[in-house]
């Protein structure tokens, strides 16, 4: 038996925003020097229950100890001060300031008044080799230079080097590519051997297993158990989170591809900084086809899709609808055209974070009928489409007068997605449809992005989690630096294969390209 008190123990946690339990008296102990999971469908709790942990949330009820100690936190300082830092699944990082300077932000060793890079350097150094980190050979680059991976882990770096011990992990490899999400996956191990307790929150089950030593699973705010990473499987972890058996298995694909719906011909995108981000780009959607536009974040998707929703200018190239031209058509006709859009970014362009459920629903459907009438607006109406697609999606809490800010990650992705299929659109452009969102929850998106491709329309999905471009694809283009590099076939090529070559990597084997388009899909190929 262990003498020691547990790194960090939560006991009776209680928080609640207004008449919603967001942590129900929930128990939670983090052993020293092992990786803990928290698990859990959206909206569980377990952003709460760490924001808690880390001083930006006073909970109603229950104690915090650290090292057998009762901690009390009103603000992250606290936490830090106490040994507890959380790398937030959106980086804090300042873009334009270096490495070095971001590392030390706060922190600043100082001689004679001034700031001591040289003893920052020695300090970052020693923290890199120490845990095997390769961050000390960009201290002087700037953040906005780096890639996603290399990002993440300067925020860590930042943490241990105000003294983290326990460190909390927030959904860390949604963003990666397999092989950021290995050398994450190292880098934990690493950690830990070296003593430092990890908290990790994620929704991906295998993950958990391979590097949880224990993993609680979290429903409705409350702790529904805590089991061992060896003594358990992914069915019964989803049926911990989801309370029934969820299906694991690929979809299978039964349409036939249709006409050419909806193309873009070598278009070239500017970015926001005003550099080229797409560069000569052709896409061909046909009618009952999902194209799969795969990539590491950064690499132009953002943009292309922008520019085929016309939310973003073209700088050169065409694109059309049907047999029109409309490249210079604004979004909102192209919205009249019934190109639906799900913004990959539902912070900034999905939702209204201050306006309730029953204005966000209106958003994009401002000039559609049964919306608007006669120039005036039906709000009778909108509330009744608020209400529906609260129902259809299971958006939690069921209630269109709340202000999106208050619904979790994943209950905002839910709502977004519901809104806009609700437009009924005949093309559908969803950038990282799913991002955030829990497994019974994707099952959900996903079925009804392929019951929009099996009713005829065309789809196009960009995502850089390859299982799910896999999963639904009818053809995958990988996108790297601004371009289309490959356009595979989802049934011959591996997740592995498909990791490299949004990494830029050519491949030994390259008879998995499938240039010749469309790719056969009908259910002679499948047999
Ligand atoms: N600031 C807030 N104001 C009001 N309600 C909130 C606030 N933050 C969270 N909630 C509510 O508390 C509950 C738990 O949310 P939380 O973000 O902790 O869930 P989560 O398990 O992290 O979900 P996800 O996997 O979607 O990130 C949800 O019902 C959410 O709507």
């Amino acid at each position: 038996m262990k003498n020691e008190p547990a790194k960090v123990r939560l006991e009776g946690i209680t928080k609640t925003f207004g008449d919603v339990v967001a942590n129900d008296n929930v128990d939670f102990t983090l052993e020293e020097g092992t990786i803990h999971a928290l698990l859990g469908e959206n909206g569980s709790g377990k952003t709460t229950l760490m924001s808690v942990l880390y001083g930006l949330y006073d909970q109603d009820e229950g104690s915090i100890y650290v090292d057998g100690d009762h901690r009390t936190f009103t603000s992250p300082q606290d936490a830090m001060n106490a040994g507890v830092g959380m790398i937030h699944q959106h980086f804090q990082l300042i873009e334009p300031m270096t490495v070095l300077q971001n590392v030390i932000l706060g922190h600043e060793p100082t001689v004679n008044g001034l700031v001591d890079e040289d003893a920052a350097r020695d300090d970052i150094e020693e923290i890199c080799s120490r845990y095997g980190f390769n961050v000390d050979q960009h201290l002087e680059t700037p953040v906005e230079e780096l890639d996603l991976g290399t990002r993440q882990r300067v925020e860590i770096v930042k943490s241990l080097y105000r003294g983290a011990e326990i460190l909390i992990l927030d959904e860390p490899t949604a963003v990666l590519t397999p092989q950021e999400v290995d050398g994450l996956m190292t880098l934990m191990e690493d950690l830990r051997k070296a003593g430092r307790s990890l908290i990790f929150i994620s929704h991906k089950l295998d993950e958990v297993l391979q590097i949880a030593d224990q993993i609680t699973v979290l429903r409705d705010g409350a702790a529904v158990g805590t089991v061992d990473a060896a003594d358990t499987h992914e069915q019964e972890l989803a049926r911990m989170m989801v309370g029934r058996e969820v299906l694991f298995d690929r979809l299978s694909r039964e349409t036939s591809v249709g006409d050419p719906v909806f193309a873009a011909e070598e278009i070239s995108v500017l970015g926001d900084r005003g550099l080229e981000q797409v560069s000569e780009v052709d896409v061909t959607v046909r009618e009952s086809e999902i194209l799969g536009i795969a990539g590491v974040q950064g690499n132009g998707q953002t943009e292309l899709a922008e520019a085929l929703t016309g939310l973003r200018p073209v700088e050169s190239g065409k694109i059309s609808f049907r047999d029109a031209d409309i490249t210079e058509t604004g979004r909102r006709r192209r919205i009249e055209l019934g190109i639906g859009y799900i913004p990959g970014d539902r912070q900034i362009e999905g939702l209204v974070q201050n306006y309730d459920l029953v204005k966000n629903a209106l958003l994009g459907n401002q000039t559609i009928e049964p919306y608007a009438k006669n120039g005036w607006l039906d709000w009778g109406a909108v509330s009744e489409h608020a209400d529906e697609i609260i129902e259809e999606f299971d958006v939690q809490p069921p209630n269109a007068s709340v202000r999106a800010t208050s619904l979790s990650g994943g209950n905002q992705q839910k709502f977004i997605v519901g809104r806009e299929i609700g437009h009924e659109p005949t093309v559908m452009v969803a950038a990282h449809p799913t991002r955030g969102v829990d497994i019974g929850s994707i099952e959900f998106i996903h079925n009804r992005l392929i019951e929009l491709r099996d009713d005829g329309l065309g789809v196009v999905v960009i995502s850089s989690k390859l299982d799910e471009i896999q999963k639904l694809a009818d053809r995958i283009a990988v996108m790297y630096e601004g371009e289309f590099i490959r356009t595979v076939d989802p049934d011959e090529v591996t997740e592995e294969e498909l990791g490299l070559l949004m990494a830029g990597k050519r491949l030994e084997d390259e008879s998995v390209d499938a240039d010749a388009e469309p790719v056969e899909t009908d259910s002679e190929a499948q047999s």
